[in-house]
């Protein structure tokens, strides 16, 4: 550490604010990268450091600190030759040769896998060096999602700190150079960001667990163990953000004051654990320069929907008046741990709180003039700061802070912090010869704050009090988002400026073209501002749980870290610039004074468990006569204030919106999918309806037709004798033909047309209309007309009939069709021989089902019979064949033998024959004839109608449409 000069006695506090003359720098100083396309912005900024140097510390030529961490140096990470595959540089850990204008640190902390209740998946998050990180999407490759982060990145840090990092070694190489720093009398912020359990709080406080304990505790190890000997007197007491005040006997705050009370239930028991405070110490000391004189102080608070509460603060309740405040000094015990607590069937005990109000730090404070106004930072009006003499008090009294901050802010969500907890440790160093002089006591801060998780409200759905959370948790963090965007670009317009108007620059007139860096816009940045702006260094912490859910929520927070590592904490280089008066700030809050009812409970291990049942009321900061806070602070632009609430306003607005909006759409989806499936089934049930309407017609039409058969058949038998007189038979039949054929004609049906209509498209799988029928018939009745003449059946010629198309017989080929839409429909020729005089027995059947019986039946009838059949009856025969509507029956025909043709079929067919059923045949021969005729005829019956004899019996086959 080099010397510097004594700087002018004015002032106690160590801000070193601008100074147009520059006095000394660090030799050796330099800028650390600290990430992409950064450089010349940090070279840039690095001259103006050095044209803007920090004021230096009082008697710091005497200070030489060495640091004896005690830590295996093999232990700390070797980044500095690291190559990052990702698109940003590392930063080497490298804290010897840090300078002070040096960008926020941003150091990941990957959190363990904490056991069985935590998925077993693959961790979204890989390391891929010592500075950067891979994140994979784990949705990515299960299926396509609409993500608003990238399927796979890669994020780079100052360092990364993988799962199994012990305690000890992460705060030696993330906050040991802080408490250095605070020892030489600067500043320094470290704060932990990351989603709800993420390890923030472990982080900072530590776990049970022996060697567990976190960065808090430790600090106040390092500092205590390092001025072991070289405690002050406290005569002065720090005041405001850097003021000092002599103090009074009682400010001093001792063991005494931390006494526990009398007659005490379990509650205050929290006092017996001031003993157990030093089992887990960390026993790293710093060297520091004996020439000086320390004394600690601690303040601990706590800003919680968007107001800052003092967690050391007594609370004032009705009950506790009788116990009053023995001393108008801060007190560290809470007066409500002084009382017997209520029982759960009583009333809860009313525990108020106020908020504390934000204000500038007086100009006088820092030794500023008025031309240097808005550069004093900002303070906690009212925020007690108690002296501690040792680590072990000091973690007494944190212990007590965190009692209050679970009572008063997380117990409705005990495990999660829903506030942020900014523990500051105040030192106050002067020179042992100079201790009478105030202006010589130097005051430097270390701020650590355990940021409250953040999280997206879709995800928790909210309400009420937690929606409100959320809310305020949201708008604090993303405000810290603005305030780093607005730094990075301020100073990287600065350095572009003092690039291009090298050696003539007016830094002056570069800052006035700076924009508003919106810190007044949430209490938190309102209190850390005097970090980013003034002096000190700033230390992020990046704490991630890679089996957490929030794939999306990590990625911000990874992008936010990006962000912040861009930033440089420069002194003066984006100073605020003092603004017209605001009002707004002091906007009410519109809920008032907030109550809450809480219950908490206490008892450890050996103890006896006890519950209370308090009532919290915290109420607002203290306003003027004009309803406005207490503050001598410069205005704020009510524009962009009232913008800041609108966006806060419309993200939440739209994080519920969206979820609604999820919900309907996901609602609407399976509506519709069912009306379509029961649209579906109607169809199908109207397609169904319709073919078996069409099916009952064609039956209908088919039974109508062999009716008419019968009917002809009956007649042809009662009026001409056939085999007496064959020549008249022609015309007979004809005439017969004719009049069955006007029976035949179906009816229209218009459903039918319309359902034939509408399945057009099918139509090629169902079975053929009866219009089918009337084209075809006409045929016949030419072909029946050629039959009176030539045709014949004959088996042997089964072969050749295919070759018909050149005889003149053959007029059912060329005669023309009705139906066009029939036409397509393949023909089945009627089975007929050319060879006149031979015998024609059987129509014969198209399904080649019945060919085997229909064979044999015909081989049968022959052998039975022993003679042929007159022409007559062959002629006959043939009128038959064609009213059977053969053609086509590929399609749709099925010919159902009558009882006794089967028995023949199988008798002849041969050993092993037998009948097989098709689906959906019907003896509807056997039937019809029942209806008609009262009995069914025989087979004898039928040969006897058509040969007039009981002699000539034969076989008869039909065929029947369906
Ligand atoms: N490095 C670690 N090693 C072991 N346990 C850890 C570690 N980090 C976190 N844990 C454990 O994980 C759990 C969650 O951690 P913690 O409470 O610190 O999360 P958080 O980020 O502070 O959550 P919230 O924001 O809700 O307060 C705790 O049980 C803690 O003990």
């Amino acid at each position: 550490m080099s010397s510097k000069p004594k700087p002018t006695a004015t002032r106690s506090s160590t801000r070193i604010k601008t100074n147009p003359a520059p006095t000394a720098t660090r030799p050796g100083s330099r800028i650390a990268v600290a990430s992409r396309a950064v450089t010349t912005e940090a070279s840039a900024a690095a001259a103006l450091k050095k044209q803007v140097p920090r004021r230096p510390l009082h008697n710091r030529a005497n200070s030489p600190v060495e640091i004896d961490t005690g830590i295996d140096k093999k232990a700390r990470p070797a980044s500095r030759n690291t190559k990052v595959p990702g698109p940003k540089s590392a930063t080497p850990i490298d804290f010897a040769h840090d300078d002070d204008r040096e960008p926020v640190k941003a150091f990941l902390r990957i959190r363990p896998r904490l056991g069985d209740g935590e998925p077993t998946s693959e961790p979204y998050l890989e390391p891929i060096s010592d500075t950067a990180v891979r994140m994979t999407d784990p949705e990515s490759s299960s299926h396509s999602r609409t993500s608003s982060a990238n399927s796979a990145s890669i994020y780079t840090f100052s360092h990364i700190f993988p799962p199994h990092t012990q305690q000890s070694e992460f705060f030696n190489n993330t906050t040991l150079p802080l408490v250095k720093d605070v020892l030489e009398g600067q500043s320094g912020l470290l704060f932990t960001y990351g989603v709800t359990n993420s390890g923030k709080t472990y982080t900072i406080q530590g776990g049970s667990e022996e060697g567990s304990a976190g960065i808090l505790p430790r600090t106040l190890d390092v500092i205590f163990n390092s001025i072991e000997g070289l405690h002050g007197d406290g005569k002065y007491h720090p005041v405001r953000l850097n003021g000092i005040e002599l103090a009074d006997d009682s400010s001093s705050s001792g063991r005494s004051q931390v006494s526990k009370p009398h007659g005490v239930p379990a509650l205050a028991d929290i006092l017996d654990d001031l003993d157990d405070a030093g089992m887990d110490i960390d026993s790293t000391t710093l060297k520091l320069d004996r020439n000086h004189e320390y004394t600690v102080w601690l303040s601990y608070s706590e800003v919680y929907n968007e107001k800052v509460y003092d967690l050391f603060a007594s609370v004032d309740s009705p009950e506790s008046s009788c116990q009053p405040s023995q001393s108008a000094v801060p007190r560290p015990t809470s007066t409500f741990l002084n009382i017997p607590l209520p029982s759960s069937q009583s009333h809860p005990l009313l525990l108020t709180r106020k908020a504390l109000p934000v204000k500038s730090s007086p100009l006088s404070d820092s030794g500023l003039s008025g031309s240097e106004a808005g550069s004093a930072g900002k303070y906690v009006a009212g925020l007690r700061q108690i002296r501690v003499k040792s680590a072990a008090e000091a973690k007494a009294l944190l212990k007590l802070g965190q009692m209050h901050r679970r009572v008063f802010g997380t117990l409705a969500n005990s495990q999660s912090s829903r506030s942020h907890a900014l523990v500051t440790i105040k030192v106050l160093r002067v020179h042992r010869g100079e201790r009478n002089d105030p202006s010589s006591i130097q005051t430097s801060r270390l701020t650590l704050v355990d940021l409250a998780g953040s999280e997206r409200t879709k995800h928790t759905h909210t309400s009420g009090d937690r929606l409100r959370e959320a809310g305020n948790i949201n708008k604090s963090l993303m405000v810290l988002g603005q305030c780093m965007e607005t730094l990075r670009t301020n100073q990287r317009t600065l350095a572009r400026s003092l690039g291009t108007t090298a050696g003539r620059m007016d830094t002056r007139d570069v800052k006035k073209g700076l924009a508003v860096v919106p810190f007044r816009h949430s209490k938190l940045t309102e209190i850390l501002m005097d970090y980013f702006v003034g002096e000190g260094k700033a230390v992020m912490i990046v704490n991630v749980n890679p089996y957490d859910t929030g794939f999306d929520e990590n990625s911000h927070v990874m992008r936010f870290s990006s962000l912040a590592r861009d930033v440089y904490t420069a002194p003066a280089a984006a100073a605020p610039r003092a603004l017209p008066s605001v009002k707004d700030r002091n906007r009410p809050s519109g809920v008032g004074p907030h109550r809450r009812k809480v219950t908490i409970s206490m008892g450890g291990a050996g103890r006896k468990a006890s519950e209370a049942h308090l009532e919290v009321l915290e109420e607002d900061e203290e306003h003027d006569e004009d309803g406005h806070e207490e503050d001598d602070d410069g205005p704020i632009n009510p524009l962009v204030d009232a913008l800041f609430d609108e966006i806060e306003r419309l993200r939440t607005q739209a994080s519920h919106t969206l979820y609604e909006v999820e919900m309907r759409c996901a609602l609407v989806e399976a509506e519709t999918r069912e009306e379509v499936m029961e649209e579906m089934e109607e169809r199908m049930h109207d397609m169904e309806k319709m073919f078996k309407r069409r099916l009952m017609k064609e039956v209908e039409q088919n039974e109508k037709m062999m009716d008419a058969k019968i009917d002809m058949l009956n007649r042809s038998k009662m009026r001409h004798p056939l085999v007496d007189h064959p020549d008249e038979g022609g015309e007979t039949d004809e005439h017969m033909q004719d009049e069955f054929e006007e029976q035949e004609e179906p009816e229209e049906d218009p459903n039918e047309s319309d359902d034939a209509e509408t399945y057009k498209s099918s139509e090629s799988s169902r079975s053929p209309s009866p219009l089918a029928g009337k084209g075809q018939k006409k045929i016949k009745r030419g072909t029946t007309r050629a039959n009176n003449r030539v045709v014949h059946s004959d088996f042997a010629d089964e072969d050749t009939f295919d070759q018909r198309s050149d005889g003149d017989d053959w007029q059912m080929d060329t005669a023309p069709s009705q139906s066009d839409s029939r036409e397509e429909l393949p023909r089945q020729p009627v089975r007929a021989s050319r060879a006149s005089g031979k015998k024609h027995d059987f129509v014969e059947a198209p399904s080649p089902i019945f060919e085997v019986d229909v064979k044999a039946g015909k081989m049968a009838a022959k052998r039975k019979s022993g003679r042929e059949p007159s022409d007559k009856l062959s002629s006959l025969q043939e009128t038959l064949e064609s009213l059977s509507l053969q053609e086509n029956a590929r399609d749709s025909t099925v010919v159902v033998p009558n009882k006794k043709a089967r028995q023949d079929a199988v008798t002849h067919g041969g050993e092993g024959q037998q009948h097989v059923s098709q689906k959906g045949e019907v003896d509807t021969v056997k039937k019809k004839k029942k209806r008609q005729l009262g009995r069914a005829p025989t087979d004898e019956d039928m040969a006897t109608i058509l040969l007039g004899t009981s002699q000539d019996k034969k076989p008869l086959r039909r065929s029947v449409r369906h």
